[in-house]
């Protein structure tokens, strides 16, 4: 099971006078094995950490750690490690090529494993993959408009996880659902974490849905963690004020959390 650790990470978007801190010296520890919720309102920098752990954004400081190994690095070790941290991205319609047949998109994750598969190991993975997220395999050659919004979600965590993945990174996955399906997807991702010993990072401002997958939680506000530990302790007595207001702002579930006096 392997470990995620942001050490004093910062991340600065554009220069001079116009030059932002998205992220402000945050540490954060995915512990190896669990789901770890990334809570904060929108502009407080959850999306950044996730694309600073993939390497879509570089880090402006401090480093992001694999098991030890920085993944912020450009030495190869590094960027072998990076290819274990697979990410799930919001919005599933533009997340898959909408000209490539799904079975082609899942085989393409298959690529960072490092390994070579013959054309028949390649179809049956991939034939793997679908059946696991409950997408009947014989629709492999379709394309991804064949699909609904919650099937697209559910292909782009096989591609994803054709990878191998040692962390998962999913970022607001249920946002661009339907309620309706928004509890497949988390069921599914819950019992993938534990049947592979996922390492995750689940980020969403709901925190309805992080209650239900996370078993810590950070807390985000302007680009700081200002508050983590354990969910259920964080969310029935958050010590800091923005996680207080945080949890008093968003309806859960169409109701307000009850909280109890700190
Ligand atoms: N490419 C970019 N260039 C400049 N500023 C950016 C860029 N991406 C994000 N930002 C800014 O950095 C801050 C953090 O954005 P980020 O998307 O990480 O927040 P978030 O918490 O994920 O918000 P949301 O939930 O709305 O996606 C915001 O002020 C945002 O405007």
């Amino acid at each position: 099971m392997s470990e995620l650790e942001f050490r004093q990470v910062s991340v600065r978007y554009g220069h001079g006078r116009s030059a932002h801190l998205a992220v402000d010296s945050a540490d954060l520890v995915v512990r190896g094995g669990t789901t770890h919720g990334l809570v904060g309102e929108s502009g407080s920098g959850k999306s950044t950490m996730a694309r600073i752990a993939v390497g879509l954004t570089p880090v402006s400081g401090g480093s992001i750690l694999l098991d030890g190994v920085d993944i912020t690095d450009r030495a190869k070790e590094a960027r072998l490690a990076r290819r274990r941290v697979q990410m799930v991205f919001q919005d599933p319609f533009s997340a898959l090529d909408p000209r490539m047949p799904i079975g082609a998109s899942i085989a393409e994750g298959l690529l960072a494993t490092g390994r070579s598969y013959s054309r028949l190991d390649r179809e049956a993975r991939v034939h793997a993959l679908l059946d696991r997220v409950q997408i009947d395999p014989s629709r492999a050659g379709e394309s991804p408009s064949a699909f609904s919004g919650g099937q697209r979600q559910r292909i782009t965590i096989a591609r994803a996880l054709a990878a191998e993945p040692a962390v998962l990174i999913a970022d607001e996955i249920t946002s661009a659902l339907d309620v309706s399906v928004q509890g497949v997807v988390l069921n599914l991702l819950r019992d993938l974490q534990q049947e592979l010993d996922l390492t995750m990072l689940f980020i969403s401002h709901n925190l309805a849905v992080v209650r239900y997958v996370s078993d810590e939680v950070s807390v985000m506000r302007a680009g700081r963690i200002v508050e983590h530990g354990e969910t259920s302790t964080v969310l029935a007595h958050p010590t800091d004020p923005y996680t207080r207001e945080l949890l008093r702002s968003v309806p859960v579930m169409g109701e307000p959390l009850e909280l109890e006096d700190a």
